[in-house]
């Protein structure tokens, strides 16, 4: 566009700043026609929508950093936000008898979440392993009672770090189900693979996935992770400074594929398909697989540490049934009805189900 003193050009760069160029510093210019404005302007305007994206990105990202959740956990106890969030979401070792009361007559059904709840949270991913009381106490469950883990993990890699045969696997946030693999007395029938509700998206992330390695190869510390049925972009390790150019990465390769969508768990990027299927859904089918589907003698109880964990939360708040509890030493907006500060007192938890089932079996 040209005025009389001065010419403005568009910056197509993302934030659009525009530059006023003196007269003498400016090459004799075309006109531009209408057509070409327009093509400018829709440029700068898809260029702006790019930007404006990749900051709510980067927002995100820095909302799920561990040094950005508004933390008292180093406030006293007293003090006001964190009291209020534990009245409102009470330990569920302090709340353990209300729990097996509410059992009275009903099976409880287990189902744990991977990272975060039965392994610390580690830098590696590949180096998540389970400490061996957990595995001890979640043997000991399963025992007692049907249990899944449910996670974002591909299921043969969370099923290396368990390697306890008695329970049922939900890998890939739910979209990779399997029952036990030995005899056990929840098992119904053969339960080789349940259910695999994203199969017809197993090429496509396969490719996303090998784009992804290839463009986020320059960014250093960032990992991605193929989970089978979606991909997890890693950025703990990554600088901040780079946030921004890796989540531009991460979306140049989602632009062409709009049937993936993008979700975010503990410093990771997810890219999963957009089919209605989350750990929630996966929940509902193990619970009718077990043959509870419409039944009132049943007591699930959901634990999990992070944001996915919370479409579980939600469909059991929704039926009115069971309990779900966050794992987590700071208030966070939940679904679920207890808390936990940490794998170890999950842990715990799970130790002293075992107990009270071993003593109520045993009573007259
Ligand atoms: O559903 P989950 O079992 O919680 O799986 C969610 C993601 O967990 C893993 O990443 C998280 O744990 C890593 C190891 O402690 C940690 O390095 C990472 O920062 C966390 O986000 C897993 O590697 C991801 O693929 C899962 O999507």
């Amino acid at each position: 566009m040209t005025n009389q003193q001065n010419v403005v050009v568009f910056d197509l760069k993302p934030r659009g700043v525009r530059h006023v160029l003196p007269p003498s510093s400016l090459p004799v210019a075309k006109p531009l026609s209408r057509q070409d404005i327009k093509m400018l302007l829709m440029k700068r305007f898809e260029t702006e929508k790019a930007g404006a994206k990749i900051n709510a990105w980067v927002d995100s990202m820095r909302a799920s950093s561990p040094t950005r959740i508004k933390s008292t956990a180093s406030l006293p106890p007293e003090t006001d936000e964190k009291s209020s969030w534990i009245v409102h979401h009470p330990s569920a070792l302090s709340m353990f008898e209300q729990i097996v009361a509410a059992s009275k007559g009903k099976q409880i059904v287990m189902f744990l979440d991977y990272d975060g709840t039965l392994s610390p949270i580690v830098e590696d991913p590949d180096q998540a392993f389970m400490p061996r009381e957990m595995r001890a106490a979640l043997r000991d469950v399963a025992r007692y009672f049907p249990t899944a883990i449910v996670t974002g993990r591909c299921r043969d890699k969370v099923y290396s770090f368990v390697k306890l045969a008695g329970l049922y696997y939900a890998g890939s946030h739910g979209m990779d189900i399997k029952g036990p693999s030995k005899s056990c007395k929840y098992k119904k029938g053969n339960q080789g693979v349940l259910f695999q509700p994203a199969s017809e998206f197993l090429p496509m992330i396969d490719k996303v996935y090998k784009a992804l390695v290839e463009k986020t190869k320059s960014i250093p510390g960032a990992k991605v992770e193929n989970n089978k049925f979606c991909v997890s972009v890693h950025f703990r390790c990554v600088d901040e400074k780079s946030w921004a150019a890796l989540a531009e990465q991460v979306r140049s390769v989602l632009n062409e594929y709009p049937k993936l969508k993008l979700t975010q768990g503990r410093l990771v990027l997810e890219i999963r398909p957009t089919i209605k299927w989350d750990k929630g859904r996966a929940l509902e089918f193990l619970l009718e697989a077990l043959g509870y589907a419409n039944s009132n003698d049943v007591l699930p109880v959901y634990i999990g540490d992070d944001r996915t964990d919370e479409d579980a939360f939600k469909v059991l708040r929704d039926r009115g049934q069971g309990f779900g509890i966050l794992v987590s030493k700071v208030p966070k907006e939940t679904n679920a009805f207890y808390s936990l500060q940490e794998p170890s007192e999950v842990k715990e938890f799970l130790r002293r189900l075992v107990d009270w089932k071993k003593l109520s079996q045993q009573a007259p």
